[in-house]
C-alpha cells in the first residue's frame, strides 16, 4: 500500500530503513560551525576571534568551504556540517564584527566537541529495522516510515468477511417498517465490528428463511469472502435452517452447534473447506456478544492483529440478578460511582433481544453455570467493553422521561456528559439513598396522601421539583367510543364496555395506582396485560392490540393517539445532599431552571412543577 493509504493496516513483514535519519551531520542550532579546540578558554571577557568564511549554510546548501583552524562558517538549524567542523556555537553566544582581515566572529563561550550537532544515522540508521512484522500502522508509524524513506508498505491483506442476515421480518434501516417488521441492526453492527477488528466487511444483505435461497446466498458469500458471518435462524424454530445448510456443504461443516452460554446458546460455528463460518443467534445482544467472543479473534488473527487487549475492574452488584442454571450467564452492566468512590454495577436488564444492551453497557460479568443468580452487594469482576470506561460527570438513575433527555442535551452543549440509567423510580430512589447517583428521577404516587414523590423522601435526600406530565386515557383517534369524552368518563366507558380491551400497567407504577383508584376494584378485559412503560401502552393501542390505556400526553402525541386528560403526574428528582455541591449537579440544576430548559420542556408538552 502507498504510505498515505496504510493507516490502520498491519505490516506484513519487517521493514528496514533505506536511508539514515538524519542523512548527514547537521546543525541543531542557528549559529557558527567551527572547531571546538579553537574556542578553548573563551569567556565573556576574553572571547575567541575566528575568521568568518564567505558562505552561509542554510538548509539544503552543500558546504563548499572546509573549516580550517581559526575559522568558522555561519550555519542555520538543519544545515549540513562542513568538513573540518566538530561543533556549532549558537548565535546568542557570539558577536560578529568587521576586522582588518575581513569579517570575524567573537565566540564568548567554549564549545564542546559534538555540541549542537546531530550525527548522520543517529535517529534511524540505514538498514535498521524500523517496524517489525505485525505492527499496527498508526500516524506515528507513518511518520517514521516516511523519514526512513519508504513510500510503499507491505501490509497484511484484510480478511474479507461476508455478512448475511436471515429473517422474513427484516427490513433495511431507512425503509418503512411494515407490521411485524424489524430493522436489520445485526448487519450494521457486525459490519462495523468486522472493520474494527481489521477485516473488510462484505455486506450480503437480508435473506428469507428459505433453505434454497439461503444456500445460494451462503455459496455466493463463500466465493466472495474469506469468512462468513450470518445471524438469525439457528435455534429451534421452523425457519431456523442456516445450520442445516452449513452441514451440507464442503467438510468439515458444523463444528459446534449450541454453547452453554447466555447470551448465545444457539451459536453455530463451522467451516466450509478452510473458510470459517459463524452462524450467530438472531437476537441482537446474543449476536454481537458471540461475535466478539468467537468470531472477532479469528478475524484479528487473519488480519495479523494481536488479540484485543482486555481490561477489567471490580464493582459491587447494585441489585440481585437472577440467572438460568446450566448456562454461564453474561450480564451487561453500566457502572456508576458509589458513595465511597468505588463502583456500583447496574445490570441493563434488557435481555438477549435488546439492540441497545451491548452498545450501552460499560462491561459485563459472568454468573457461573452452577449458580442461579448473583446477590445484591456481591463484588464482581467486570470485563470492560472497548477496553476502558470513562464515568460521565453526571449519573442519573431512576425513571426515564424525554424531558430529561432535553435537559441532558443542554448540559452536553456545555461539555458536561450526563448519563441516565433507566431502572424505574424505586430503583433510582434506592440508589439515591445509597449515594450512588447524582439524581434519581421519580414519579412515585403515594396512595394514602395522593401526593407524588415527597412522601418518599429519606434522610440525606432532598427533592428537586422537576415538571408535570399530563396523564390521560389514550385511544385511537378514530375510535368514536372515546372521542368527546373527558378522562374520567373515558375510564368509565372502558370499564363498562366488554367489547373494549384495556392495556394496563405494571403493579407499583404510579399510572397503575391511578388507574386502580379510578376503576374502584373493577378488572375490565385486558387488565392482566401489564407492560412497564407509557410507550408500550401507546404502541398496544396504536397497533390495535388493545383499545385503551393510561399514558402521558407526550407519548400519546408521539403515537398519534387520541387523549382524554385525567390528572397531572409529578416527575421530580431525589438528590443525595452529599452530592449537591458537585459542579455537574449545579450545572444540571441551572439548566433545569434556565429559560432554554423550561422552553424545551414546554415544547415537549410538560408543565412547570
Ligand atoms: N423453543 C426455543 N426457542 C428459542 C430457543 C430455544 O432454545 N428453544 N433459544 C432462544 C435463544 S437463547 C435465542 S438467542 C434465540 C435465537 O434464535 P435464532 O438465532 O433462531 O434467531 P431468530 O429466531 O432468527 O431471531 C430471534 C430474534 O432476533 C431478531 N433478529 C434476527 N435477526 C436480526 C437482525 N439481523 N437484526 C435485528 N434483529 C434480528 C428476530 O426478529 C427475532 O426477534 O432463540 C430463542 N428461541
Ligand atoms: O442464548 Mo440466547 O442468546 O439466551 O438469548
Amino acid at each position: 500500500m502507498p504510505l498515505a493509504a496504510a493507516l490502520g493496516r498491519v505490516t506484513a513483514r519487517s521493514l528496514a530503513a533505506v536511508a539514515d535519519a538524519p542523512p548527514f551531520d547537521r546543525a541543531s542550532m542557528d549559529g557558527f560551525a567551527l572547531r571546538a579546540a579553537d574556542t578553548l578558554g573563551a569567556t565573556e571577557a576574553a572571547p575567541r576571534r575566528l575568521r568568518l568564511n564567505a558562505e552561509l549554510l542554510t538548509c539544503g546548501v552543500a558546504p563548499a568551504i572546509a573549516i580550517e583552524a581559526g575559522t568558522a562558517t555561519a550555519i542555520a538549524t538543519g544545515g549540513v556540517i562542513p568538513r573540518g567542523a566538530d561543533a556549532v556555537v549558537m548565535v546568542e553566544q557570539t558577536e560578529t564584527e568587521e576586522g582588518p582581515e575581513g569579517p570575524v566572529v567573537l565566540v564568548r563561550r567554549a564549545a564542546a566537541p559534538g555540541q549542537a550537532i546531530a550525527h548522520a544515522g543517529s535517529d534511524i540508521a540505514r538498514g535498521e529495522t524500523v517496524l517489525r512484522a505485525g505492527a499496527l500502522i498508526t500516524s506515528r508509524e507513518i511518520g517514521m516510515l516516511a523519514a526512513a524513506g519508504l513510500a510503499m508498505v507491505p501490509v497484511v491483506r484484510r480478511p474479507r468477511v461476508a455478512i448475511l442476515s436471515t429473517g422474513d421480518e427484516l427490513v433495511p434501516p431507512g425503509a418503512p417498517l411494515p407490521p411485524g417488521g424489524i430493522y436489520d441492526s445485526n448487519a450494521a453492527i457486525l459490519a462495523a465490528a468486522v472493520a474494527e477488528h481489521g477485516g473488510e466487511p462484505v455486506p450480503m444483505g437480508i435473506h428469507r428463511d428459505n433453505e434454497a435461497v439461503l444456500e445460494a446466498a451462503l455459496c455466493r458469500a463463500l466465493e466472495a469472502a474469506d469468512m462468513v458471518v450470518m445471524s438469525g435462524g439457528t435455534s429451534k424454530g421452523a425457519g431456523d435452517v442456516s445450520h442445516r445448510i452449513l452441514g451440507r456443504l464442503l467438510p468439515p461443516g458444523v463444528l459446534v452447534h449450541g454453547v452453554a452460554l447466555k447470551p448465545g446458546k444457539p451459536l453455530c460455528l463451522g467451516a466450509v473447506g478452510r473458510k470459517p463460518v459463524a452462524v450467530l443467534p438472531g437476537f441482537p445482544t446474543s449476536a454481537v456478544f458471540t461475535f466478539q467472543e468467537f468470531a472477532a479473534p479469528v478475524i484479528r488473527a487473519l488480519a495479523g492483529l494481536p488479540p484485543r487487549s482486555e481490561a477489567a475492574t471490580e464493582a459491587w452488584l447494585a441489585v440481585r440478578t437472577p440467572s438460568e442454571a446450566g448456562r454461564t450467564e453474561y450480564v451487561m452492566v453500566s457502572l456508576a460511582e458509589d458513595a465511597t468512590g468505588g463502583l456500583a454495577a447496574w445490570p441493563l436488564g434488557k435481555g438477549s433481544g435488546s439492540v441497545t444492551a451491548f452498545s450501552q453497557a460499560d462491561g459485563f460479568f459472568a454468573i457461573p453455570a452452577e449458580e442461579q443468580g448473583a446477590s445484591a452487594g456481591s463484588l464482581q469482576s467486570i470485563r470492560l467493553i472497548g477496553g476502558a470506561h470513562a464515568l460521565p460527570e453526571l449519573t442519573i438513575i431512576g425513571s426515564h422521561c424525554t424531558g430529561l433527555d432535553a435537559i441532558l442535551d443542554l448540559l452536553a452543549a456545555e461539555g458536561i456528559r450526563g448519563r441516565s440509567l433507566a431502572v424505574g423510580s424505586l430503583g433510582g430512589l434506592a440508589a439515591a439513598k445509597r449515594g450512588e447517583c447524582d439524581f434519581a428521577p421519580a414519579h412515585l404516587l403515594d396512595p394514602k396522601t395522593g401526593r407524588y414523590n415527597r412522601p418518599f423522601l429519606a434522610p440525606g435526600l432532598t427533592l428537586v421539583p422537576g415538571w408535570r406530565r399530563v396523564q390521560g386515557v389514550v385511544f385511537r383517534p378514530d375510535d368514536t367510543r372515546f372521542t368527546e369524552l373527558d378522562g374520567r368518563a373515558a375510564v368509565r366507558r372502558g370499564a363498562a364496555d366488554p367489547g373494549l380491551l384495556l392495556v394496563n400497567r405494571n403493579a407499583g407504577s404510579g399510572t397503575r395506582i391511578l388507574l386502580d383508584g379510578l376503576l374502584g376494584g373493577a378488572k375490565p378485559p385486558g387488565y392482566a396485560n401489564q407492560p412497564k412503560s407509557h410507550n408500550a401502552v401507546a404502541a398496544a393501542v396504536a397497533q390495535g392490540r388493545a383499545d385503551w390505556g393510561v399514558a402521558i400526553r407526550s407519548v400519546a402525541e408521539a403515537y398519534g393517539l387520541g387523549f382524554a386528560p385525567l390528572t397531572d403526574e409529578h416527575y421530580d428528582f431525589f438528590l443525595p445532599e452529599a452530592r449537591a455541591e458537585r459542579p455537574a449537579v449545579r450545572a444540571f440544576l441551572a439548566a433545569l431552571a434556565s429559560e432554554a430548559g423550561q422552553a424545551r420542556l414546554r415544547g415537549l408538552g410538560f408543565s412547570p412543577a
